[in-house]
């Protein structure tokens, strides 16, 4: 019942300030938002706008619908006529940005005019900008933020998990809820104001659908279905052009939990036999599971099976003997450390579901790295929470470098084939060449083949590197690697082509791309 009690406190306060003051709503249980972004550096692309995204994501989920996002400059005029225009048009405002202690900020100043306000000095803020933030009078540049609306009411936000409520409060302005722009500092807020914006009577339902067929294709269905089921469920459509695994997610969302199930099935019906992806958007999360319930699945081969069983015997005998501590995994982008250090992960989530610190992970960077390979790597550091042990220069250097540096290292994970040049003689544990810094050699996946690699990246979903999408099939440096010619096609417009590295029947040509 929140919005229609915030509905009637917004409307007697509104009553009382301003008599023909009116809010706007399109029906009954619609609670709508606009979100006014302050900030000159925005309009000048000197800072990305994160707040608006954050705010979104989360009135969504607490029912509330955006209905408009709007960017303005740090000019009074400006954000007093966008406040003034939004508070007639939206359940809630918010703003983000422009209540700093410095001349350039004015967002209060623009609430006021908007509504023929002053500003006035909020004790309760005085209070707490001498206690906090060490003003002394009211003078200091400190006491700025204390210096509102005069008919300003503060709304002091709760942390749900502990009931502990916030020493700051938000500033709210009949409808206008004024936050700073400093992304830290609103996004610790606003978490802490569900229950101000929550309307439960909004809850939206979603369902995703993953599709491998681009939008072109499957437009007329989605145009279909939306002429039939627009009024109870609302559909949308995202093409991906960088996705490994699909090309098109499409949403459903729809206030009614159960009709949105059986639309989501009457949907996968009309699209084009085998297009739907099961796609895993979290398979870092659900690795664990996911990584063993593969030992288990009668539909694999069962070679794959036992393959897939030895490469995680080995990684826990070594995890035995030498721990996380001296262990790091040698990580360079490639398919097959991308494989390994999943597995690696899958392995330490089932055996040590507790391990929160960060995996430490070898990248050794030659003299001229695919920008595209870099990229991967910082993107796999965040995703796998790695501690990344960086070096530039040849390998064998870099590992004297490594034992220097960290000396409590004793073994490197790796994911070395035995069909990877001077690699047959190798063994789940070798140790490095006596004419090589002394490293234990972890190798669990010596046996797998080019396709059990691409079997396991693909039925996981695991994220790889994106050249691999476009015919590289082993990487080198820039210097010495090339898509792999046998990928290569002409379309039909006569363009070269490469298909994506997966395709590749032959695991004997895997190199063929690569000049050493
Ligand atoms: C820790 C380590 C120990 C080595 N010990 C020896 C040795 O004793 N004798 C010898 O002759 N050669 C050794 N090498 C070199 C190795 O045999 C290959 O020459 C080298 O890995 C490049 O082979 P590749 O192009 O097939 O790469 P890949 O197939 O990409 O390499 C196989 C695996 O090695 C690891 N790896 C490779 N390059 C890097 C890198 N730049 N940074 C981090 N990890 C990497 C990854 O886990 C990768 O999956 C060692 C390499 C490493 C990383
Ligand atoms: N500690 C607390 O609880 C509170 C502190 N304050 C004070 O408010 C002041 C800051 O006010 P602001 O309005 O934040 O000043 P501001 O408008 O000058 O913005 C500060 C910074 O936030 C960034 N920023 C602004 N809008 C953004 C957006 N949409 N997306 C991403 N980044 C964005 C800007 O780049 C800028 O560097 C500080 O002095 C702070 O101490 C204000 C409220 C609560
Ligand atoms: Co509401
Ligand atoms: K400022
Ligand atoms: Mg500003």
């Amino acid at each position: 019942m929140h919005s229609l009690r915030s509905l009637r406190r917004i409307i007697s306060i509104f009553s009382h300030i301003n008599p023909t003051f009116r809010t706007v709503m399109t029906s009954s249980n619609e609670c709508s938002a606009g979100i006014i972004v302050i900030g000159d550096e925005i309009l000048k692309g000197q800072t990305a706008d994160t707040n608006s995204h954050f705010i979104c994501k989360h009135l969504f989920s607490w029912g509330v619908k955006v209905k408009r996002i709007s960017v303005v400059g740090d000019d009074l005029q400006t954000i007093a006529k966008e406040i003034s225009d939004f508070s007639q048009k939206f359940t809630h405002v918010i703003t983000t940005g422009g209540i700093g202690p410095t001349h350039d900020d004015v967002t209060f100043e623009g609430v006021a005019q908007a509504f023929g306000d002053k500003l006035s000095p909020n004790p309760d803020i005085v209070k707490l900008c001498k206690e906090y933030f060490g003003a002394e009078d009211m003078s200091s540049p400190k006491m700025k933020l204390a210096m509102v609306p005069s008919t300003a009411r503060l709304v002091y936000g709760v942390t749900k998990k502990t009931g502990e409520k916030n020493k700051f409060p938000l500033v709210v302005i009949r409808n206008v809820c004024v936050f700073p722009g400093v992304p830290s500092i609103l996004e610790r807020s606003f978490v802490t104001l569900e229950d101000l914006f929550k309307n439960p009577a909004g809850k939206c339902y979603m369902e995703e659908i993953y599709v491998e067929k681009d939008e072109v294709s499957i437009a007329a269905v989605l145009t279909e279905f939306d002429d039939k089921h627009r009024r109870e469920v609302t559909l949308g459509s995202y093409p991906d052009f960088t996705n490994s695994f699909y090309k098109v997610k499409l949403t459903l969302e729809s206030n009614k939990a159960d009709f949105l199930s059986q639309a989501k099935r009457s949907l996968i019906d009309k699209l084009p036999e085998g297009s739907v992806v099961n796609f895993d958007k979290d398979p870092v999360a659900n690795a664990a599971d996911r990584v063993f319930s593969v030992l288990q699945s009668q539909t694999i081969d069962k070679p794959f099976r036992d393959k897939l069983q030895h490469s995680i015997n080995i990684i826990e005998q070594s995890l035995e003997k030498y721990g996380l501590d001296e262990t790091c995994i040698g990580f360079n982008g490639g398919k097959d450390c991308t494989a390994i250090l999943h597995l690696f992960h899958a392995v330490i989530k089932r055996k040590y579901p507790d391990y929160a610190d960060k995996l430490k992970a070898l990248y050794i960077r030659s003299k001229l790295p695919f920008p595209e390979v870099e990229q991967f790597i910082q993107v796999s550091r965040d995703r796998y929470n790695l501690d990344m042990l960086n070096f530039n220069g040849r390998i064998r250097d870099c590992l004297g470098d490594l034992r220097a540096q960290q000396p409590n290292i004793k073994a490197v994970v790796m994911g070395t084939r035995n069909t990877d040049p001077y690699s047959s003689h190798l063994e789940g544990f070798s140790m490095t060449d006596t004419d090589w810094p002394q490293f234990m050699r972890v190798n669990p996946m010596l046996g797998w083949t080019y396709s059990d690699v691409w079997f396991f990246l693909r039925s996981l979903y695991i994220p790889y590197c994106s050249l691999y999408d476009r015919g590289y099939t082993s990487l080198g440096s820039m210097n010495n690697t090339h898509p792999n010619p046998v990928l290569q096609f002409i379309d039909d417009r006569g363009v070269v082509c490469y298909k994506p590295a997966y395709l590749l029947q032959e695991g004997c040509k895997e190199r063929d791309g690569r000049n050493t």
